[in-house]
């Protein structure tokens, strides 16, 4: 790989604290970096904006920070900059992005990833305005990210979710949604639109998503009630919601989602962020994503060299 400088934005917050851990993976790396760290929400996109092309930057963090990264890349770009590729520091509480392009979550790991990354080009996905890397959700998960409580969520991680979750499925809140697929328009209770095949940490969502290419694959779960969203929770769990016979999976580029039910929230790759409606869609400014060899060397096969207005929109980055 090259020998560009190595920024890194760093959110203390992020998993309770790891600032041991990433300590660990740099001195494993044995790179001088630049380290950025945030000092309030919103401060990664703010960083990641003005981190320049040559550089190569890592967010360690969670989803959350990564997405706030991906904001301020997409920020750049529309301002007519060219933007550094951008890679993961997995320290957060589910790390969904890491788990879908095989990172491990070791130090050693890590840090050999962070002086050898391969590059894919993805296509953000982008709703009412903001960028996503993974998923966009509304309904039983949207509920339960808008309500955890961040007390339990630094305490027990993972866990503070299972039992907002849990709540959810018995004091069921928004459930009625109008989506609406080109000509197609359904009547559902729960969607995820997903641009990753993992949701949630390693579960599997759609088997069939890949971050490289040029559709988001809607999930459109129509059952209420208790039986159907604890259904849906196990299914996932055995990473087999996508085989329910009342699920379907439909693969777009573009989507538009109405509620019936009031301002429901949105959650975007895994934080709680706006409400509907909202219009979903891939964004025309790809970035260069970070990742271990092997994740590239199937997923850049995918990408076979569409040109726009003659420069390269999903092609393979030299190196
Ligand atoms: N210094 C800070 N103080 C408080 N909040 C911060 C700070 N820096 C970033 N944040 C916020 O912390 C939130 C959570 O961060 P992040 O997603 O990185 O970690 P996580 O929630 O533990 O991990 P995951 O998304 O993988 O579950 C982000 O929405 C971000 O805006």
């Amino acid at each position: 790989m090259t020998h560009a400088g190595v920024t890194v934005i760093f959110n203390p917050r992020a998993g309770g604290n790891k600032q041991r851990f990433l300590s660990e993976i740099l001195q494993h790396a044995g790179v001088k970096v630049e380290l950025l760290q945030t000092t309030h929400p919103g401060h990664a996109r703010e960083l990641a904006r003005k981190v320049r092309a040559h550089q190569r930057l890592f967010v360690a963090g969670g989803d959350g920070s990564l997405n706030e990264a991906l904001n301020g890349l997409l920020d750049a770009q529309i301002d007519g900059h060219e933007v550094p590729p951008l890679g993961i520091i997995p320290l957060g509480t589910a790390n969904v992005l890491a788990v879908e392009v095989g990172l491990s979550l070791r130090a050693k790991a890590i840090a050999s990833y962070i002086n050898n990354p391969s590059m894919v080009w993805v296509r953000p996905g982008v709703v009412n305005g903001r960028a996503f890397f993974l998923m966009v959700g509304m309904g039983a998960d949207a509920d339960t990210v808008a309500n955890v409580s961040l007390r339990l969520k630094r305490l027990i991680g993972k866990g503070a979710y299972i039992l907002e979750g849990l709540r959810n499925i018995f004091f069921p809140r928004h459930r009625d949604f109008e989506v609406n697929i080109g000509r197609e328009n359904y009547r559902v209770a729960g969607v995820v639109v997903t641009h990753a095949k993992h949701y949630g940490g390693a579960f599997v969502i759609s088997p069939e998503a890949s971050l490289t290419s040029n559709n988001l694959d809607v999930v459109l779960m129509p059952g209420n009630g208790i039986g159907a969203l604890s259904r849906y929770g196990l299914a996932l769990t055995l990473n087999r919601l996508h085989e329910q016979s009342d699920v379907s999976l439909v693969q777009t580029e573009r989507v538009t989602i109405t509620s019936h039910c009031g301002p429901a929230p949105l959650q975007i790759d895994g934080e709680s962020a706006g409400k509907l409606p909202c219009e979903i869609s891939l964004s025309p400014y790809p970035v260069r994503l970070m990742v271990p060899p092997a994740y590239a060397d199937i997923h850049n096969a995918d990408q076979s060299n569409p040109k726009q207005d003659g420069r390269p929109l999903l092609q393979i980055a030299a190196d």
